[in-house]
């Protein structure tokens, strides 16, 4: 079973047609960097995927779940796919480790202490144990955007969805999350579906390049095909041209 299946999907706001006739699937354990000019729709298309936003035809099966099924637990769907912002979505009034607690406490009923040796295990993986007690404000945005992951992580998801999540950060903390980020992909057993411009890390960790224009899906590309080789589509080989050049 594929975790992620888009058969013709379509999705509009109100008379704009964001989405169309979308066909895509991927696999467990995948990683796949999503790239295209502003408004593309690739924001749309990956909070498709844990139901942020719903879909007007066509069918979304995630991990085994039609999306747009009555039956389908929406809120086990939000705990298997964990979704990391631009904007890190942090609560600003509670410590670090209260952020990564939170969820896994009061969704999964992790007991205390177990909850809180995860939350510091994870918090050593992003680099950040000395911050536990911290407040976000006191942090940088790319030290709030590894515990942005960190909390997503403590989840346990099965699959991850990255929105430009480097974006936002000076240039200077964006590797710092990008190697968090990589170190997750190298977890063979996590699906990561990651919107950005930071094409390092398609070509270091990516499995398949798809790019978007005007709502649709123009190429979908093993990575050493998209880089290696050339876009067949003429929109993706300018657009790469573009990136890589800034
Ligand atoms: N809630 C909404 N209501 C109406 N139109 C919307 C809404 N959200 C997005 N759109 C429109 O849908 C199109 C696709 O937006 P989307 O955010 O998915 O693109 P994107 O490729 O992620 O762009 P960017 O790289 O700038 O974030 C845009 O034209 C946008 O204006």
């Amino acid at each position: 079973m594929s975790m992620i299946e888009f058969h013709n999907v379509e999705k509009y706001y109100g008379k704009f047609h964001a989405l169309t006739n979308i066909n895509l699937t991927i696999e467990k354990g995948e990683t796949v960097v999503l790239i295209g000019p502003s408004g593309s729709g690739k924001s749309t298309l990956i909070r498709t995927i844990n139901g942020l936003e719903s879909i007007n035809s066509g069918q979304l099966i995630v991990n085994g779940f039609d999306l747009a099924s009555k039956k389908t637990n929406m809120n086990k769907i939000r705990r298997e796919v964990g979704m990391v912002f631009q904007h890190f979505n942090l609560y600003n009034n509670k410590t670090v480790l209260e952020n990564i607690m939170l969820g896994p406490r009061v969704v999964l009923g992790r007991k205390e202490d177990e909850n809180k040796k995860i939350a510091m295990e994870l918090l050593e993986q992003v680099g950040l144990s000395e911050k536990a007690e911290s407040m976000p404000s006191m942090l940088s945005g790319g030290q709030k955007q590894r515990i942005a992951i960190a909390r997503s992580l403590a989840m346990h998801p099965k699959c991850i969805l990255f929105d430009e999540p480097t974006s936002a950060l000076d240039p200077e903390m964006i590797d710092d999350v990008l190697n968090v980020m990589k170190q997750i992909a190298k977890d063979s057993s996590m699906t990561m579906v990651v919107v950005t411009h930071e094409m390092g890390f398609a070509r270091e960790v990516g499995d398949r390049v798809v790019f978007m224009a005007d709502g649709q899906i123009l190429e979908d590309d093993a990575k050493e095909e998209f880089f290696d080789g050339q876009p067949s589509n003429e929109r993706a080989r300018q657009f790469l041209s573009k990136i890589i050049k800034h």
